[in-house]
């Protein structure tokens, strides 16, 4: 089979080349249980891009993750404390990445009606002792982000390694899916309904988290940060 030239696919928007069995698979799943687990299921030209930009990056282009947005933005060690580094699509790999999730966008939107405006998203970094505490992405009436991605980009990842993403079907729930962050895997749920945390990693755990957003738009400003 010939292989996919990453050249090809830059400048264009939504992509051509995706899966839509895969598509599918998400929106159903979100559909019956308002989460997806996709095992090994990440097309690897997407992780690829991902993995050549994470593997380029300086450690001095990530900064100390927070919580809260804009004016009410800080950093509280005690729920997180992993770094993260925004994607801006300056680079064609940020840019394919990018691509893939308007496609998902749109193909989100063609079947759910979500409304699904915008999408922002950060590499993150968990070094050994790391972890991100219970939490959801998004409170009702508060935020404007939807849908919550995570994927991730770590080979081999035992289970001794701990770092995995436990999420809980609701408030109530004491439980949870647990998702190793292993290479390939990726995990899409409702962004108010789904609480979720990192367990601490022992050792340095690579991801990519992303949220799809309706449109804030108030007052003139457009799609606002809250
Ligand atoms: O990396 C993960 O598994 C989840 C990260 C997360 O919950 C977040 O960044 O909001
Ligand atoms: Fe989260």
């Amino acid at each position: 089979m010939q292989s996919l030239n990453v050249t090809h696919l830059t400048n264009v928007n939504p992509l051509p080349v995706y899966n839509e069995a895969l598509f599918e698979s998400i929106v159903n799943d979100l559909v019956t249980q308002g989460f997806s687990v996709q095992h090994s299921a990440l097309p690897s030209f997407i992780t690829d891009a991902l993995l050549s930009c994470q593997g380029a990056m300086a450690d001095s282009e990530y900064q100390k993750a927070g919580i809260g947005r804009a004016s009410s933005f800080q950093h509280v060690d005690a729920i997180r404390t992993d770094d993260i580094s925004w994607i801006t699509g300056s680079t064609v790999e940020g840019e394919i990445w990018l691509s893939w999730c308007e496609a998902l966008k749109t193909y989100i939107n063609k079947t759910l009606f979500m409304g699904l405006f915008s999408f922002e998203s950060h590499f993150a970094c968990y070094d050994v002792g790391a972890y991100y505490k219970r939490h959801v992405d998004a409170f009702k009436g508060q935020s404007n982000r939807a849908l919550s991605l995570v994927a991730y980009l770590n080979e081999q990842w035992l289970e001794s390694d701990g770092g995995e993403l436990v999420l809980y079907t609701s408030e109530d729930d004491a439980t949870g899916f647990i998702v190793r962050p292993e290479k390939g895997t990726f995990v899409i749920f409702l962004s108010e309904q789904f609480p979720h945390e990192v367990l601490t990693s022992k050792r340095q755990r690579h991801s990519v988290a992303g949220w799809f957003r309706v449109n804030g738009s108030i007052n003139g400003q457009i799609d606002p940060p809250r």
